[in-house]
């Protein structure tokens, strides 16, 4: 069940893909408006994007012994809590190698979406012993929850802020990284990228919800801005409300770069495992309201955040602060 994505290495350039004739692949990078690069021509095109393996030596995970668990009543919702953000690293790591493990026996791939921001480096453990050699890479199919509007290899570029933070350094085949097309308005981009994931719905290397009809990938990797927005779905913005589209484009945004492309809530909230990760004190207050423990007018966009299966909210002890 492998990608039909191939790669292409320059800018824009369109390639065949494997298994499909009808499709064609647009590639690029960028990072000041974030977002996959996927681009349709004729058909849906998707982007694939090539990496090189780099070696690097790391040190062994460190036990995250002062960790808790709570498990919100009623709900498949959880919050771990960690002494230090080193502490929430190697226990992301450990939690995203399990799921793999799980979903590559169970349906043999592991549809894994990545936000921007500082997610990335979060995840550096995953890139150290014993997972760089452990998990099973080669089932991974790799998306964007928000990418900007900008080239591929733009400094504001999430694609890029996770190439070289995290997907250089591990063997993940370059057709299953789905960049979005950055030759494309966004508009464009958001339209492409939601044909793109139509097609691999369709070839069911992403699966579906039964609940939803959308799309549930197996796992988002989700940060939290200050002001308690996920993805590109920010407070008091329309595209909160969404309820129709997959992939839609902002224009507005109010954390910089204004042009994005996002997914929308019912297919975030479709996910099977949804992972919330959260340090430092700036974000204590919006922690305290998305989990229901403040009084507050509005309700932030990460209140709304669900899963299908499991919610989990990594937290480092200054993130849980307010709690
Ligand atoms: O493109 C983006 O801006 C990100 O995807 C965004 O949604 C990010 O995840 C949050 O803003 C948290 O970012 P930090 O963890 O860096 O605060």
């Amino acid at each position: 069940m492998g990608c039909a994505l191939r790669m292409a290495s320059s800018m824009c350039a369109t390639t065949p893909l494997s298994l499909s004739s009808s499709l064609r692949t647009n590639l690029s990078s960028s990072r000041t408006s974030r977002a996959p690069l996927i681009s349709l021509r004729v058909s849906p095109i998707f982007q694939a994007l090539s990496f090189q393996s780099v070696r690097t030596n790391f040190k062994n995970p460190i036990s995250a012994s002062a960790s808790a668990s709570a498990r919100m009543a009623g709900q498949n919702k959880k919050i771990e809590k960690f002494e230090t953000e080193e502490e929430v690293a190697v226990r992301l790591a450990k939690y995203t190698a399990d799921l793999s493990a799980k979903f590559v026996k169970e349906r043999g791939a592991f549809t894994v979406v990545l936000s921007g921001g500082s997610l990335i480096d979060a995840l550096r453990k995953l890139a150290e012993a014993p997972y760089k050699d452990s998990v099973d890479w080669s089932k991974w199919h790799v998306f964007w929850v928000d990418e900007r509007v900008v080239k591929r290899d733009h400094v504001d570029s999430n694609y890029k802020l996770a190439l070289d933070g995290f997907l250089s350094k591990v063997p993940i085949p370059t057709g299953q990284v789905y960049a979005i097309n950055d030759a494309l308005s966004a508009e464009g981009a958001a339209d492409d990228y939601e044909t793109c994931l139509k097609h691999l719905v369709q070839r069911n290397v992403i699966a579906t919800s039964k609940t939803t009809g959308f799309p549930k990938f197996d796992l988002m990797l989700l940060g939290m801005g200050p002001d308690g927005h996920l993805a590109s779905l920010f407070p008091g913005h329309p595209l909160v409300n969404e309820k129709n589209k997959w992939v839609t484009c902002i224009k507005d945004s109010p954390k910089p770069p204004p042009e994005r492309i996002t997914f929308t809530f019912p297919v975030i909230n479709s996910a099977a495992y949804n992972a919330m990760v959260v340090t430092g004190e700036g974000k204590a207050s919006a922690v305290c309201t998305a989990l229901g423990k403040s009084q507050h007018s509005e309700t932030l966009p990460a209140q709304l955040l669900s899963a299908e299966d499991e919610l989990t909210w990594f937290l480092d002890k200054s993130a849980a602060s307010n709690l």
